[in-house]
């Protein structure tokens, strides 16, 4: 059986909003909508993958929250699983510096203005559904 490979996304809240980051490679993931991160590397941790990927992706300080409960098949042998965030205080406003072109902060109703990624529908529902609890006011 082929090892799985945890991809960590990250429901980063500031103010209230989820920010949402759009792809610009490879060719069949670009102009769609994600939750920022990357793959978990052998002896890493979700938590210090997503803490790294924000740093080289965002150019942020995050600090990770909790796990969402659930994980999402991606392309084998691929599979997601989403932490919330915060920007820890003093971190710079995230910035596009790479695998993206676009940022947007969401409000709760601005959720599903964007296009998320197919695979990344079923885990923003997820993290919407936990957002009422622990994150929302961060
Ligand atoms: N980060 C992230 N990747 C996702 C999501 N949904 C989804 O299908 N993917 C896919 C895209 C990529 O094939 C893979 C993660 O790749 P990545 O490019 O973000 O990760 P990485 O920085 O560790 O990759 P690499 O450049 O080091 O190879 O998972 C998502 O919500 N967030």
């Amino acid at each position: 059986m082929t090892e799985r490979i945890v991809v960590v996304g990250a429901a980063l809240f500031d103010g209230g909003r989820l920010l949402a980051a759009r792809r610009s490679a490879p060719p069949d993931l670009a102009g769609r909508w994600e939750l920022p991160g990357g793959k978990v590397e052998p002896g890493e941790r979700p938590e210090g993958a997503l803490v790294r990927e924000l740093r080289e992706e965002l150019g942020v300080d995050a600090e990770p929250l909790a796990p969402v409960p659930g994980e999402w098949p991606l392309r084998p042998p691929y599979v997601l699983q989403v932490w919330t965030a915060r920007l820890r205080p003093g971190s710079a406003a995230p910035a596009p510096l790479q695998d993206h072109d676009a940022l947007r902060w969401l409000t709760p109703a601005e959720v599903w203005d964007v296009d998320w990624l197919d695979q990344d529908v079923p885990a923003v529902r997820a993290t919407l559904a936990r957002w009422a609890t622990e994150a929302r006011g961060s």
